[in-house]
């Protein structure tokens, strides 16, 4: 037994408050918000069994169990201050800005693993020993103990562990699910309060005996760290057990890998719970449209990490008459609904954690307005003024100096903020906040759009034919590399369904239950698919179009499809395309180049449609279904005529 099962007096009063007090000693009057008692020992015993276990491994100091509370949340945020870890940012209310270790700024990809008995259930199997998978790192149960017990012994030393007991989705709404996450970085608590619904609520069903994601995360030790920010960047480990729905993370504190319900939980364990229960786990965005008639529809959108969810999701559209509002910017839960026969999505995330460079009023104001309060900013630069700022936002006033993300004075000469810093704030406080962002059985969904950065080639929008064609145009997604992981560079990658860092499973398995969903249930009446790309570039490199708001243009064509307007369309060989002028860019100026931007280049696609399969079939071999290599065939058959 470990000391701290003996007492059952390991409690918040005892714990958090002492801890801060400890830490303030330059205010020595400093009086601790009273806080409720969440004792170790009165919780539910299987998550107790999975503290005590988690506690005889990392040796924290005490724990504290969150109830989610105000209180609470002050006291957190003192701790946060005394260590340096966060600064006050008086421009706004009750906000702060943080500083990561340098080493420590993006998900890891290559360090990522989902761990099974069987390599095939997780990762597909290359067509031959010569070619390095890219879908996906595996890692047996045996090398995974290892890699723990190397790591985690005494990692939480002289530090709090909490215990945040959280929901993925509103408590208790028919598509959530509930997590426990461990972790001794405060950073990572006061953003789970923030990201997730945690506390009593969660503790309630988990008393039910609700079942429960076990997610364990520890910053780790290593010489020098940073006393601000600890971490172990060099031996981080993000892994993955779907067969047992346990994840743990160790070195990181950044958001991708230490806010454990949105990749790892959300997306990676969700996805093979998805798989299991029918339904699907996807790296999108949901918004809900109202046309100026007053018709109003729902859409998902996958597109990579760093490539515009978040804008899409809340924008301010350009053209009169539309209302955008937003269901969620990252991540939908998609399921059949038995009532519309529609495929419904919810949002299972409760805040944005956006990239902020490039974010401004003008680009996405919803956004701006949403952070403008009980917001976390990570790796931006701060103003003189008490302010934040950022590569693409609106100049300082007069006379108001800026510190880079790096704490020097910034002088124009580098970055004022990292490429993938980001803020973190409550998607309530988002002006355009759909109403039913919270219903627990979704909003249904009419299409689904699939996109990246392309800036050759692939036209502003296209239609898929049918269904199975449209799995295929996720599969054979394609995107610039960004910051948001370690990749250097802007390289083309492969990245199906903008969920390769994301899948829990065999992508060959992961194709065959997105094609399944068409038989799964005889009457099912399934989005439209479609591929957008707001990135095509000029000959002086210039984008073609204007983005942002302006999008709502493309989703104004998107909407008439959806009524069945077939007026508007021209089939070309990779799918329906707008006829001339069925796009509206009234009011536009300069108006962009149409003609180029929805134009197919034939050689580009030939090579395109090469590329797809070519991949697919090294990187997913035998496991890629039948009908996507047929698409695969009848798209080359199309170009070749
Ligand atoms: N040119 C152009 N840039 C855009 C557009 N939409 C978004 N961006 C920029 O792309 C970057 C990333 O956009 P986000 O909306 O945050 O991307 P995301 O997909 O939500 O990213 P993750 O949070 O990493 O998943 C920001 O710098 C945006 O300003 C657009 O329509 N056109
Ligand atoms: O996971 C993260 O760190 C941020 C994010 O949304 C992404 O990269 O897609
Ligand atoms: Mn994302």
């Amino acid at each position: 037994m470990p000391p701290i099962m003996k007492d059952s007096a390991y409690t918040i009063e005892r714990c958090l408050s002492s801890v801060v007090k400890a830490s303030l000693k330059n205010k020595p009057d400093y009086a601790a918000p009273r806080l409720r008692n969440l004792s170790v020992n009165n919780l539910p015993s299987a998550v107790r069994r999975f503290v005590e276990k988690s506690v005889d491994l990392c040796a924290p100091a005490d724990v504290h169990v969150m109830d989610g509370s105000e209180a609470e949340n002050r006291l957190i945020v003192e701790k946060l201050l005394a260590d340096g870890t966060i600064v006050k940012l008086p421009k706004y209310k009750n906000s702060y800005l943080t500083r990561t270790d340098p080493k420590d700024v993006a998900r890891v990809e290559s360090r990522t693993f989902i761990s099974t008995k069987n390599k095939c259930d997780a990762i597909p199997t290359p067509a031959s020993d010569k070619i390095k998978g890219t879908l996906g790192n595996w890692m047996s149960p045996e090398e995974l103990e290892r890699v723990v017990q190397d790591r985690f012994p005494k990692s939480m030393s002289g530090r709090t562990m909490f215990v945040i007991p959280f929901s993925m989705g509103p408590v208790g709404g028919p598509m959530s699910k509930i997590g426990v996450q461990l972790t001794d970085s405060p950073y990572v608590a006061a953003s789970m309060r923030i990201m997730t619904r945690i506390g009593e609520p969660v503790l309630d069903r988990l008393s039910k005996g609700e079942d429960f994601v076990r997610a364990l995360h520890s910053v780790g030790r290593r010489q020098n760290m940073l006393p601000s920010w600890p971490c172990d960047p060099e031996r981080t480990v993000i892994l993955h057990k779907p067969e047992s729905n346990e994840i743990i993370s160790y070195g990181s504190g950044y958001g991708g890998n230490s806010l454990l319900g949105k990749k790892c939980f959300a997306l990676r364990i969700g996805s093979t719970i998805a798989r299991r229960e029918g339904w699907l786990a996807e790296h999108m965005l949901i918004v809900g449209i109202t046309s100026p008639d007053g018709a109003k529809r729902y859409i998902c959108a996958a597109f990579p990490s760093a490539c515009g969810k978040t804008n899409l999701a809340m924008m301010q559209a350009a053209l009169p008459g539309y209302k955008v509002e937003c269901v969620g910017d990252d991540i939908a839960w998609l399921k059949y609904n038995p009532k519309t026969k529609m495929l419904h999505a919810i949002n299972p995330e409760a805040g944005f954690f956006g990239v902020a460079p490039g974010t401004n009023w003008k680009t996405n104001p919803n956004a701006m307005a949403t952070m403008e309060s009980n917001s976390m900013f990570t790796n931006v630069g701060q103003t003189s003024d008490g302010g934040v700022w950022w590569e693409g936002m609106e100049p300082p006033a007069e006379g108001v100096t800026i510190t880079d993300w790096l704490g020097k004075p910034y002088d124009g000469s580098s970055v004022a903020a990292h490429p993938n810093s980001r803020f973190t704030c409550p998607a309530s406080q988002c002006p355009i906040i759909d109403p039913l962002w919270e219903a627990g059985e979704g909003v249904p969904i009419s299409a689904i759009l699939f996109g990246g950065r392309r800036p050759e080639g692939v036209p502003l929008v296209y239609e898929a034919f049918n269904w199975e064609h449209g799995v295929m145009v996720g599969a054979g997604m394609r995107s610039e590399s960004t910051a948001a992981a370690e990749h250097q560079g802007k390289q083309i990658m492969h990245d199906p369904f903008a969920m390769r860092p994301f899948f829990g499973y065999n992508f060959g398995d992961y194709l065959a239950h997105w094609l399944s969903q068409e038989s799964r249930h005889g009457d099912i009446v399934l989005p439209k698919i479609f591929h957008v790309n707001w990135f095509r570039k000029d000959e002086q490199g210039k984008f073609l179009w204007p983005g942002f708001g302006e999008n709502i243009r493309v989703l104004d064509w998107i909407l008439r499809r959806i009524d069945g307007d077939c007026s508007i369309l021209e089939s070309t060989p990779i799918g329906y395309v707008p006829k001339e002028n069925s796009i509206n860019v009234e009011g536009l100026s300069p108006t962009p180049n149409m003609k180029e931007l929805l134009s197919v280049p034939k050689k580009f696609w030939q090579r395109e449609a090469e590329a797809i399969e070519t991949y697919l079939k090294e990187q997913v071999d035998k496991d890629v279904p039948e009908p996507i290599l047929e698409q695969i065939a009848k798209l080359k058959e199309r170009l070749s005529e």
